[in-house]
């Protein structure tokens, strides 16, 4: 069976800016997968190029495996990107009926509007829309094709709570058919909710890849967050246990092997350590510590 999106040593360079450094990526059917990273990070660029909209410096992408923009053609992929132009003066019904008559297996229109919560203003002209509204429309026409991969650069974004939970619904029957689909996300709960494996980027490279729990896995320890009049990072760092300190507002954080230990030497050596409480890794501790902090 091809796999549903392949990439192999994908690099894209906009003059003296690497936005994709050799990236390897293989998504087999039926997965959700989640790419996440900072600002800037490659995510966007990434999807592009899978999608065949942009061309790489160097490398290739396969969907299913046909070139990105022969699969496109076939009607195989849906596709939703940041922000993308609507028609504004047709109604949303008209537009998504006359995307389905781009593909060969459409579903029906009425369906299509009701995955993606557009059912309940599909006789309205676009130009009246709320932007989550919109939001809803682009999802109805990423999904109207019936694709057997979903392309979604930030799908939930000006969603509310019913447009994000139908939009999760909607891809969890699919994958459950063996469909596949690839998301960009910065809400790293969507990540931790609903893909199985998460890609994570920084600056132009994978960090990791794999499912959640190993990503968490790959960062390990607890962390001890703790609130200090002043204390340099340097005397923090030096504490049994601790691999790594940042400093968010004015707590500290600090990551570390052995918390008992580094909690009995934290309250010997600060006097006013207060508002003391550890945690395991998360997701976000894991995205903070991989990607460098950003
Ligand atoms: N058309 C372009 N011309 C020049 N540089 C670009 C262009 N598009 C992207 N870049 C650069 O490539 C890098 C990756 O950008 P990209 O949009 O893929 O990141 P992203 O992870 O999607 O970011 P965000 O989370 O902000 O959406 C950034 O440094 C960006 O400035």
């Amino acid at each position: 069976m091809a796999n549903a999106l392949e990439l192999t040593a994908v690099s894209k360079r906009y003059g003296q800016t690497s936005a994709l450094d050799g990236v390897d990526l293989t998504a087999e059917q039926g997965q959700t997968i989640a790419v996440l990273g900072p600002n800037g990070a490659g995510k966007s660029t990434l999807l592009s190029i899978a999608l065949g909209l942009l061309p790489p410096t160097s490398g290739t992408a396969a969907i299913l495996g046909h070139p990105p923009v022969e699969a496109l053609r076939k009607g195989l992929v849906g596709v939703l990107l940041q922000e993308s132009g609507l028609l504004e003066d047709v109604r949303v019904d008209e537009l998504v009926t006359a995307t389905a008559g781009m593909y060969q297996k459409p579903m029906p229109v009425e369906r299509a509007l009701r995955a993606a919560r557009a059912d309940g203003f599909a006789a309205q002209r676009i130009g009246k829309l709320s932007g989550g509204q919109r939001q809803r429309v682009r999802i109805a026409l990423a999904l109207i094709g019936d694709p057997r991969l979903l392309v979604l650069d930030e799908p939930t974004v000006g969603l509310d709570v019913d447009g994000r939970r139908a939009l999760w619904q909607e891809v969890r029957a699919r994958t459950g058919e063996g469909r596949t689909a690839v998301f960009a996300t910065h809400y790293l709960t969507e990540a931790d909710d609903y893909a199985d494996r998460v890609i994570l980027l920084a600056k132009g490279k994978v960090v990791a890849d794999g499912p959640v729990e190993k990503i968490k896995e790959l960062v390990g320890g607890s962390e001890v967050h703790v609130t200090l009049d002043a204390a340099e990072v340097g005397v923090l760092q030096a504490l049994p246990g601790v691999r790594q300190v940042r400093v968010e507002g004015g707590a500290a954080v600090l990551r570390t092997n052995d918390s008992d230990a580094t909690l009995r030497a934290l309250f010997a050596t600060f006097a006013d350590a207060r508002d003391v409480r550890t945690a395991g890794t998360d997701l976000e501790s894991a995205f903070v510590s991989l990607t460098g902090g950003n």
